[in-house]
Order: C-alpha cells, then sequence, then structure tokens
C-alpha cells in the first residue's frame, strides 16, 4: 500500500472530531492537524493586532503570512477566538491561502488525519475515509461549557449554547467550503456514544476501507 492514508473527519463544534482524530492517529501511526488551529491562529493574530475580522483585505494578508508556529504558543481556545475564527474562515482568499499547507501535510507518508468542516468536501476530495462527526447542539454546548468553565468562571451554558448555534449557522451558510456532509461521508452520531463506542465504530469502518483497496 503505497498512497497516504488520508482520513478526512468534518463535523460542527465540540461534536468530539478532535477527540476521535486525535485516537485514530495514535491508533494508525499517522500524523494530525486540527485544521481549525490555523483558522483560530489567523483571528488570534487579527484580534492581537486590532483588525476586525470582518476586514477581509487583513485577514487574506494574514493568511498568507500565516506561521504554524503560533499554533503552539498563543491561546487560541477561548470562545472570542472561536467566534472570529469563523468570521475570518467566510473569506474566500483565507482559504486559499491555507488550501496548500492543509494538502501538502495530508500528502506526506503514512498519511494524516485531518478534522476541520471542509476537509472531505474541499481539501480532500481524494481521502480514504471521509467521517462526519455530530451531536445535538445542547450536548455540545455542555461539553463545551464543562471545557470553559476550567478556566473562566463566569461562563454559562445558555451563552455556550447561543454562541455554538451562531457559529453553527454562520458556518453552514456561507458561501465557501460551508460545512455539510461529504456525499460518501460516514456520518456518526456521538450524542450519546462514549468516546471509546465512536473510536470503535470509526476502527470498523476504516479497517473494511483498508481491506478493500489492498
Ligand atoms: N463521545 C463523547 N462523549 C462525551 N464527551 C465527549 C465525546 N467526545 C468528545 N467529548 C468531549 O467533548 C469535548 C469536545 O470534544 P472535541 O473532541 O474537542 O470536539 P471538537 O474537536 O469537535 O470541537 C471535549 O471535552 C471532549 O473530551
Ligand atoms: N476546516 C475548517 C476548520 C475550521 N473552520 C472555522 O474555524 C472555526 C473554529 O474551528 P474549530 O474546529 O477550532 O472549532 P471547534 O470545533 O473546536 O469549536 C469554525 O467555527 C470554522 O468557522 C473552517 O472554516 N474550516
Amino acid at each position: 500500500m503505497s498512497e497516504p492514508l488520508i482520513i478526512a473527519i468534518d463535523g460542527p463544534a465540540a461534536s468530539g472530531k478532535g477527540t476521535l482524530s486525535r485516537r485514530l492517529a495514535s491508533f494508525y501511526g499517522l500524523r494530525h492537524l486540527d485544521t481549525g488551529t490555523l483558522y483560530r491562529g489567523v483571528a488570534w493574530i487579527m484580534l492581537r493586532d486590532g483588525f476586525e475580522p470582518r476586514d477581509e483585505a487583513a485577514a487574506v494578508k494574514v493568511a498568507r503570512a500565516f506561521d504554524p508556529e503560533i499554533l503552539g504558543s498563543a491561546d487560541l481556545r477561548t470562545p472570542a477566538v472561536g467566534r472570529s475564527a469563523s468570521l475570518v474562515a467566510v473569506h474566500e482568499g483565507v482559504r486559499k491561502a491555507l488550501f496548500d499547507f492543509q494538502r501538502s501535510f495530508g500528502l506526506q507518508k503514512p498519511g494524516a488525519v485531518l478534522d476541520g468542516r471542509d476537509i472531505g468536501t474541499v481539501i480532500f476530495p481524494d481521502a480514504t475515509v471521509k467521517f462526519f462527526i455530530t451531536a445535538s447542539p445542547e450536548e455540545r454546548a455542555q461539553r463545551r461549557y464543562l471545557e470553559l468553565r476550567a478556566s473562566d468562571e463566569g461562563v454559562t451554558y445558555e451563552g455556550t449554547l447561543a454562541e455554538l448555534k451562531r457559529r453553527d449557522e454562520r458556518d453552514q451558510s456561507r458561501e465557501e467550503a460551508p460545512l455539510k456532509p461529504a456525499a460518501e461521508a460516514e456520518i456518526i452520531d456521538t450524542s450519546k456514544l462514549t468516546p471509546d463506542e465512536v473510536m470503535a465504530r470509526a476502527v470498523r469502518i476504516i479497517d473494511n476501507v483498508v481491506r478493500g483497496r489492498t
């Protein structure tokens, strides 16, 4: 088997994409890229330098000069950065500027797991296996609320749910690379599944596909 194994994982916020991606990467010995951190990184620089995320020209400039080194150092996981990330992600020029980095990351052997919103539809329409990971908005908001509460006592479940729904809506309705399952994606609703159960389902599907192509 010489082609890189590419696993595309898309889905809305806090659905469990990252959790599954990290586990799959470790299980199959693949590299992992959380592509949301690229958009969060661009947004973080925009906020730091006093730009409005809706300023397309500035966002494209930042994305073209983007240095992935930033991903390790900046505090990218805040709600403000998440919100700004979905605002910079609507710009076509920003998505184009980040395209090559994602493609070359995935194409290095032995392959990679990439998670985001448009991996199976735009970045790797030729992926070996595609998943769309989802869960109810209430379940996702509860998960995100528990994460955020660890570092911010002021966070509320209601506020987290409202913000998550706004971000889903923006990601689904934008013109460029909207969030939606790829035609061939395996859809897993994680609302009532443990991370172990999600992993077991995904491995079963991947093993079937890989057996079929060898
Ligand atoms: N199947 C699951 N059941 C319960 N909690 C989960 C499940 N999968 C992930 N989580 C938790 O939900 C939160 C968001 O998961 P994460 O993988 O970061 O989502 P995403 O990458 O889609 O934003 C994390 O705290 C994670 O531990
Ligand atoms: N491949 C991707 C990944 C993220 N994004 C954007 O970046 C934002 C943050 O993505 P993320 O994956 O870090 O968000 P969470 O699912 O972790 O909350 C999303 O709301 C999208 O607007 C995108 O447009 N395309």
